[in-house]
């Protein structure tokens, strides 16, 4: 199949949902249309990817997580990207300039956070469509995406919101908790934690079976939607958090703020360029990135506070000994903690005992 006749396929079962009531009696031959239509897309990128192998938008990770900034072409992000980090990104006053993926590092907060400029999000007559998704598809690595919209044209976030989407990235949804296990005999049963008011089991088979599977269990927390269900079917799926970054906000006034707060519900207004509210974006960036700071204190020495380990909220005690060295968690004792997540100072904790930012950590082994 070619990929004109993957977009008309897509097209004609699209048509075809469009003129089709949705009611009880309709809803599983719905599902079944849409899980093709899912696959068909599936099919459409993985040939797009594959087509450009080897020309390089792999880009070398490094730090301790990782953003990436999406947007149309001009809205500021190189100058955002400079504002950020240690990148020296060239700005332009013409649309276009940035071409290949630029990589900073923002040093925020003893982290260090690497922050890749993507080229803006319509590439042009030249670039096509083809190779600005698969740029875009860089955003799938990284651990948060920062949307940057120039503040005159806000209406440019329902766009890149479809884009990241249509590419399977769900900027700042839950991954729907769907588990199916494949058997050998005895039909699709389906059992849910609690009612579901978007989907029957019909529907919920009809779909499975379009997926190849006719003998499966399937278990489902949560009350997903039909959309949702077939994600979760989807491997090539990514949750990623994103923050909204209203840039240029030194050309209008508060009034105008205000408007744009009606409609776009949260974001963060800054200036690149003027370098206002930058360090509220920083601080905002490690929030979104779920990050927290341990200070450890070796036994025996002085806490380090200039070095903290930089790691993920919900980490435990014994992860983190698993990072410093695995005699940590051989001969693991007991850990001490000074800090939010304990009720006294120096308070002996377990290895499953959950970390807080600025917790200072001491573990103690075995003899
Ligand atoms: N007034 C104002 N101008 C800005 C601000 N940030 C960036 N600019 C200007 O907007 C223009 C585009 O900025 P860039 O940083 O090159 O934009 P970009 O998004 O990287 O653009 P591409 O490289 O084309 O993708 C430049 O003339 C910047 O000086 C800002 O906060 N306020």
């Amino acid at each position: 199949m070619s990929f004109m006749d993957i977009d008309e396929k897509i097209k004609k079962i699209e048509d075809e949902i469009q003129k089709t009531p949705y009611n009880k009696a309709t809803s599983h031959h719905i599902g079944k249309l849409k899980a093709k239509i899912s696959k068909l897309k599936e099919e459409s990128l993985q040939r797009k990817s594959s087509g450009t192998k080897g020309k390089g938008f792999h880009v070398k990770k490094t730090g301790d997580s990782t953003a990436v900034l999406v947007g149309f072409p001009s809205v500021g992000k190189s100058t955002l990207l400079n504002e950020l980090t240690n990148a020296e990104s060239k700005v332009g006053a013409y649309q276009f300039t940035t071409l290949d993926i630029i990589p900073g590092i923002m040093e925020y907060r003893g982290a260090k956070i690497q922050i890749f400029d993507i080229p803006g999000i319509i590439t042009g007559a030249s670039g096509g469509k083809g190779r600005g998704r698969e740029i875009l598809s860089v955003a799938r690595t990284a651990n948060l995406i920062l949307i940057v919209l120039d503040v005159f044209n806000p209406q440019h976030l329902d766009i890149i919101l479809r884009e990241l989407r249509d590419i399977g990235i769900h900027p700042n949804e839950d991954k729907p908790d769907v588990r199916v296990r494949r058997k050998k005999l005895g039909g699709v049963q389906v059992s849910a934690t609690e009612e579901l008011t978007h989907l029957d089991e019909t529907t919920i088979r009809s779909i499975i079976n379009e997926y190849g599977m006719h003998n499966a269990d399937v278990l489902i927390r949560g009350d997903v939607t039909m959309d949702q269900f077939i994600d979760a079917l989807e491997s090539n799926r990514a949750y990623i958090p994103a923050v909204i970054v209203l840039n240029k906000v030194d050309l209008v006034d508060d009034t105008y703020i205000k408007e744009l707060k009606k409609t776009i519900p949260d974001f963060i207004p800054i200036s690149a360029d003027k370098n206002l509210n930058i360090n509220y974006l920083k601080d905002q960036i490690f929030e979104n990135l779920n990050l927290i700071r341990v200070y450890l204190k070796p036994q025996g020495k002085k806490v380090d506070f200039e070095d903290p380990l930089i790691i993920k909220k919900g980490t435990s005690v014994i992860d983190v000994c698993g990072k410093l060295h695995r005699e940590f968690v051989k001969n693991f004792r007991h850990a001490k903690i000074w800090g939010d997540s304990v009720k006294f100072p120096g308070q002996k904790t377990g290895p499953d005992h959950i970390l807080e930012d600025k917790d200072i950590l001491r573990i103690i082994v075995k003899k």
